[in-house]
């Protein structure tokens, strides 16, 4: 990945006057990726509009082209993908280059078991410090076999087996990387895989496999746990995809907007799929004025635009079962609690310590350093908020190769008084690139 190489890029961002006019955002990560994915196991070739052209989406493209897909950009701008079929992936003739993405990552594991292959995952120093223990277990239960670094951590090496077991399994960790890895790797194991997870998480595999032909099933029951249940040995056929705009991207300037007074900002297509938006509720359950127009559906998923007026925010506690619906939105949210009135509490959160960076300890110090109050708890933050008046300011905030940390931190600075300085911005490219266009759009950086 590029950014391995290139020395670091810090920069500071300074208060902005208001922010106004209307910005696009960049295609989904989540479906990015599994749009490559299932294009490359369907029979014939599938066109995806709106990908996500970022570094860890393009991490999951080279690892499919590596194992017999064909995959090119055209001059529209549209990419595509001839597959292999189920069951068709070839043995990568060298180790598969993760970079930063766990996404990419979790889900191949899961697609590669059922394979008779041998396959090395290796990644950056941030990937390499993330647990793989959590799909490790399932599919060894379905036959797979890995040789991990300690921890169950990258560099590892999985030989996959056809014919895998199908297997029920109940996730024991609310991840949808998990969920998709067991879906993946069942696709072509003979009979029914099954899933169940007690807290519904994001749900892009099981409609996008449906959309590609495969027999899924999900059950909802009384408790509100999910049973997804695929036939494996499936043929998939090809797909003309269109990526809705991604909601974690729509984050920012949502944000931002909310936060710089006399702000209003569009952010137009943003994907509204119910398992993601939660920080679009949770802004709103905090005062904040954004409103959907234009809801539409585009292929196969809600979509919106949002219009964002600037207000004054209040304090909250979330739930934390909605957690997984706004997952990766967490440092973002914790930049509007450190400007609202009133202490927000968050909990529920330990998924964050094993993000791109430990969330929670990266942003409690990040926000110190910049003049909020932050108490750290085991999982989670108590944040006493400004009021609405501008945070101090300050920095280097250590970004730890962690893009939403760079990005969050960049929208602070925009609403502080001194301005906030970043170590490092290049983890921005790994899902945002063109972040800072969008912004310098809104007229908020020069
Ligand atoms: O399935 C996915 O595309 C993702 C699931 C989430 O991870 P977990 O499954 O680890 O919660 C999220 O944080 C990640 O950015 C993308
Ligand atoms: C956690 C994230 O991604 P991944 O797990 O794919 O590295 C993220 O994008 O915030």
């Amino acid at each position: 990945m590029a950014h391995h190489a290139d020395p670091p890029q810090p920069a500071t961002f300074r208060a902005a006057p208001a922010l106004s006019g209307t910005a696009a955002i960049p295609g989904d990560k989540s479906i990015s990726h599994r749009s490559l994915m299932l294009s490359a196991l369907a029979v014939g070739e599938s066109r995806v509009e709106g990908l996500l052209e970022g570094e860890d989406v393009l991490a999951t493209a080279a690892a499919m082209q590596a194992m017999g897909a064909h995959i090119a950009r055209d001059d529209t701008g549209a990419w595509r993908i001839s597959g292999v079929g189920v069951g068709g992936l070839l043995q990568p003739a060298t180790a598969l280059d993760m970079g930063n993405s766990g996404t990419s990552t979790r889900l191949l594991m899961g697609l590669l078991s059922s394979h008779a292959l041998t396959a090395t995952f290796i990644g950056d120093a941030s990937l390499s410090k993330r647990p793989m223990g959590r799909v490790i277990d399932p599919l060894s239960l379905m036959g797979a076999e890995f040789t991990a670094s300690p921890g169950g951590r990258l560099p590892l090496t999985l030989r996959g087996i056809c014919p895998a077991v199908p297997i029920e399994y109940r996730l024991p960790v609310a991840s949808a990387q998990v969920k998709s890895a067991i879906l993946l790797a069942g696709l072509n194991a003979p009979g029914i895989t099954r899933v169940i997870e007690p807290i519904p998480t994001r749900d892009h595999s099981e409609r996008m496999l449906r959309g590609f032909g495969a027999d899924l099933t999900v059950e909802t029951q009384v408790d509100g746990a999910r049973i997804i249940s695929l036939t494996g040995e499936a043929e998939l056929s090809p797909r003309h995809i269109i990526v809705p705009g991604d909601p974690s991207s729509a984050a920012f300037p949502v944000v931002a907007a909310l936060l710089a007074p006399g702000s209003k900002v569009t952010v137009t297509n943003v994907g509204l799929n119910p398992t993601r938006a939660g920080l679009f509720d949770l802004l709103r359950d905090m005062g904040g004025s954004i409103e959907v127009t234009n809801a539409r559906d585009v292929g196969g998923e809600p979509v919106g635009d949002l219009v964002v007026t600037a207000s004054t925010l209040r304090g909250v506690e979330p739930d934390p079962a909605r957690a997984p619906s706004m997952i990766d939105e967490y440092p973002v949210a914790f930049i509007a609690a450190a400007m609202a009135q009133g202490r927000s509490i968050f909990r529920g959160l330990e998924e964050l310590r094993v993000k791109e960076s430990d969330r929670i300890a990266t942003m409690a110090t990040g926000l110190r350093l910049i003049g909020a109050q932050v108490e750290e708890l085991e999982d989670g933050l108590i944040i006493d908020g400004t009021g609405g008046d501008p945070l101090p300011g300050g920095g280097p905030i250590a970004t730890k190769l962690d893009h939403r940390i760079a990005m969050s931190f960049a929208i602070a600075g925009l609403v502080s008084r001194n301005g906030v300085e970043i170590d490092d911005m290049r983890p921005v490219a790994t899902s945002f690139p063109g972040f800072i266009g969008l912004l310098r759009g809104l007229g908020a950086v020069a």
